[in-house]
C-alpha cells in the first residue's frame, strides 16, 4: 500500500545564472554554506545605515510563523522611503514569509514591525492596506480571468468608500498604463502573461500605497516580459517614490533591480548589502548566480 504521507523533498538552492543555468545544491552544501554566510551577518546598526539611518519600514528581531511553526528567527530589516529591497535565498528560507508577516498573514511570535516608528504588527491586512499604505502583490496568478481589466482594478479598491472613489482611482491608474487602458474592457484572462502581471501591480496601486510588497514578480513570465515588469517597478520607485520590498527567485534580476538586498537562510538573515555589491559578492555568486 502506498504511504499516505509523502516525505518532504530535500531542500534545494536554486538560482538563475548567466545563460539561465539552474544551480542545485545538496542539503549538506546548503547547511555548510548557510553557516559560512551567517558569519558575515551585519548587525542592526549596519542594516540601519544601509537604509540611510532613516528607515520607513523596520522589522526588529522578528519571530514569526504559521500556527505553531516558527519560520522567521530574530529578523532585523530596514528600508527607507523610496528604496527597494530584494530578498533572495534558498527555497523555503522564509522570503515570502517576510512579506506575509509585514502584511499580516502570519502569527507574530516576538519582535516588532514598525512603519515610521509606529508599531503595526497588530494591524490586519485590511488596516495595513487602507490605513498604513502597504499593498501586497501576491505570487500566484491572481487576476480574475473572466472579469474585465477594469473590473479587476475596481476589486483593488474594495476598501475605498463607495464605488465612485474606486472608479476614480481606477481611472487614475489606467491613465498611467495605456497598455491596460487600451484593453480595459477585455477579459483579464485574455491578457498576455506580462500584461496580467502589470494588472496585478496596477490593482495594488488603487489604494495609493507607500509600500509595495511584491512576491516573485518574474515567476512564470516569459523572459521577454521580465525586464518590462522590473521597469514598471523601477518607475514606481524612482518616479513615484514608492518603497518596494520584493522576493525574487531570479537572483540576478532581483539584485540588478534593488538598492538593497538581504540573503535569508533558514529564516535568518545571512548577508545584506547594496544590490550591486551582492551581485559582485563571491558567496552570492556561487550560491545564487550559478558560479
Ligand atoms: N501559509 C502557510 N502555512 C504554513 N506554512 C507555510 C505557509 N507558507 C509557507 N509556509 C512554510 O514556511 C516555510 C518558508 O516558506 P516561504 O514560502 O516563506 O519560503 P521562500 O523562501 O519564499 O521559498 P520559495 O523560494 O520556495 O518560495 C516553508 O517551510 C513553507 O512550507
Amino acid at each position: 500500500m502506498q504511504p499516505r504521507w509523502n516525505p518532504p523533498k530535500p531542500p534545494r538552492v536554486s538560482g538563475h545564472g548567466e545563460g539561465g543555468v539552474d544551480l542545485v545544491m545538496s542539503v549538506e552544501a546548503v547547511a555548510r554554506e548557510a553557516a559560512t554566510l551567517g558569519a558575515r551577518r551585519p548587525d542592526d546598526a549596519a542594516l540601519r545605515a544601509l537604509a540611510g539611518d532613516a528607515p520607513l519600514l523596520s522589522l526588529r528581531a522578528l519571530d514569526a510563523g504559521y500556527g505553531r511553526m516558527q519560520i522567521l528567527h530574530g529578523l532585523d530589516l530596514h528600508v527607507a522611503a523610496g528604496q527597494s529591497l530584494c530578498l533572495i535565498g534558498p527555497n523555503g528560507a522564509g522570503k515570502s514569509t517576510v512579506l506575509h508577516s509585514i502584511y499580516g498573514f502570519t502569527r507574530i511570535i516576538g519582535g516588532a514591525i514598525e512603519l515610521d516608528g509606529r508599531a503595526i504588527g497588530g494591524l490586519t491586512p485590511e488596516q495595513k492596506l487602507r490605513d498604513a499604505g502597504i499593498a501586497y502583490v501576491m505570487q500566484d496568478n491572481s487576476v480574475f480571468p473572466r472579469m474585465s481589466v477594469e473590473e479587476n482594478l475596481l476589486m483593488g479598491g474594495y476598501l475605498l468608500p463607495g464605488r465612485e472613489a474606486a472608479r476614480a482611482a481606477a481611472a487614475d491608474v489606467l491613465a498611467r498604463y495605456p497598455r491596460l487602458s487600451q484593453r480595459r474592457r477585455a477579459a483579464a484572462g485574455t491578457l498576455s502573461g506580462g500584461e496580467r502581471r502589470l494588472l496585478e501591480i496596477a490593482r495594488a496601486l488603487i489604494m495609493r500605497p507607500r509600500v509595495l510588497l511584491v512576491d516573485e514578480p518574474s515567476i512564470g513570465l516569459e523572459p521577454r516580459y521580465i525586464d518590462a515588469v522590473f521597469e514598471i517597478l523601477r518607475e514606481l520607485q524612482r518616479d513615484q517614490g514608492k518603497t518596494v520590498v520584493l522576493v525574487e527567485q531570479n537572483a540576478k534580476k532581483g539584485l540588478e533591480f534593488a538598492d538593497l538586498a538581504y540573503v535569508l537562510v533558514s529564516g535568518q538573515l545571512a548577508l545584506a548589502g547594496p544590490g550591486d555589491a551582492l551581485l559582485e559578492d563571491p558567496d552570492v555568486g556561487r550560491l545564487f548566480l550559478g558560479g
